[in-house]
């Protein structure tokens, strides 16, 4: 390419980048202003921000992907947003999690991440209202379901009102170029798990594999040890300077986490949307049967199920369902009327919308 035409395009985007900051500024200003008409106070409206994401994907043109392109104006609405009011997310810490990364991927960069030593903590935080909302993951792809959110979620005040899906890409990181003289490896128990073949093959057998309470935790050890390794991802790797030694060493190649966002809100429906509920059954034959009835009667799909002891009785079980649709909408409030009849117990977790990126 000569010169001359390389000056021409960069001549454009400069021209064009006016025009960009130009308009981003513009719509900042209308956010400010509905902040002005929200007076302060729920300014996070998750429904408004999957339509707008959907909008745009689906306007969108290229050659940039439509990933891309939600990314981007992801970042946009959380700059506007904060100008409203910033907003501070608790997860479980510390910093450089995949809670950290969920909370980033639903909120963009402009809010304020809270790292707490547990998950507990980041529910109770945002309870006593010293944080807006807590990202808490509820189940991975490989190792099921993340029994103390669903354990919390059934006594909290606090309600659903989103989900974030994460791609979890698992790297051998360590302060040392090589993978020769490694003595231990650190990280989470969940996390080791999902490695579990590829150390196997990769590592020899006298290496320690020690588990401990995050994958960030793991590259913060791992940083102050030459001889020790850590299983965790880019956040955590670029939070801690550790040399990538091995990329997506997890053996599951489709490994997913789900995470959901709670706070003292509950959502008007965004077009696409889910309920998530949990209910006992009472403790009879076909009781189970009894409470999905009302779901295929009122033609209401089921995105989830899962079981957990109740921990009130022995051989009691509270059952954790996601539904598609909103809890406002006709077919969901219908079903949810016929299981508060047949339940021994029905909680609306929360209705939110569907992940759009
Ligand atoms: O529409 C709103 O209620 C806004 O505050 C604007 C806006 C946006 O930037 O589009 C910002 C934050 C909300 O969570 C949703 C959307």
């Amino acid at each position: 390419m000569s010169d001359e035409l390389l000056r021409q395009h960069r001549d454009a985007i400069d021209a064009l980048d006016v025009e960009i900051l130009r308009l981003i500024n513009q719509r900042a200003e209308h956010a400010r202003h509905i902040g002005e008409i929200k007076g302060g106070g729920l300014v996070y409206r998750p429904e408004r921000e999957a339509q707008v994401l959907s909008r745009i994907k689906g306007l969108n043109q290229g050659p940039l992907p439509d990933e891309s392109i939600a990314k981007l104006f992801r970042e946009i609405m959380s700059a506007c947003l904060s100008i409203e009011r910033p907003l501070t997310i608790a997860f479980l810490g510390p910093d450089g999690t995949f809670s950290q990364s969920a909370a980033i991927k639903h909120f963009g960069h402009a809010a304020v991440t809270l790292a707490c030593a547990s998950i507990d903590e980041a529910f109770r935080v945002v309870e006593a209202r010293s944080a807006d909302y807590v990202v808490a993951p509820v189940e991975n792809s490989t190792e099921g379901a993340v029994g103390r959110t669903l354990d919390l979620m059934l006594a909290t005040p606090l309600s659903v009102c989103g989900e974030v899906v994460l791609r979890i890409h698992h790297h051998l990181l360590r302060r040392e170029p090589s993978q020769t003289g490694i003595r231990r490896v650190y990280s989470h128990a969940q996390s080791l798990a999902q490695c579990h073949e590829w150390l196997n093959k990769n590592l020899p057998a006298d290496v320690e594999r020690v588990s401990v309470s995050s994958n960030a935790e793991a590259a913060r050890l791992a940083s102050l040890d030459s001889d020790c390794a850590a299983i965790a991802g880019d956040a955590a790797a670029e939070r801690f300077g550790l040399i990538k030694l091995a990329d997506n060493i997890e053996d599951e190649p489709n490994n997913t986490t789900r995470f959901l966002v709670l706070g003292y809100h509950k959502t008007t429906p965004s077009g696409r949307d889910k309920t998530s509920i949990v209910m006992s059954a009472q403790n009879k034959p076909g009781a189970v049967h009894t409470l999905l009835s009302p779901l295929a009667e009122n033609g209401v799909s089921m995105t989830k199920f899962e079981s957990r002891p109740s921990r009130t009785g022995l051989w009691e079980y509270v059952f954790f369902v996601d539904v598609e649709g909103h809890a406002d909408e006709a077919g969901v409030m219908r079903t949810l009327d016929q299981l508060r009849d047949k339940a021994a117990f029905v909680k609306v977790l929360g209705a939110y919308p569907v992940a759009v990126i």
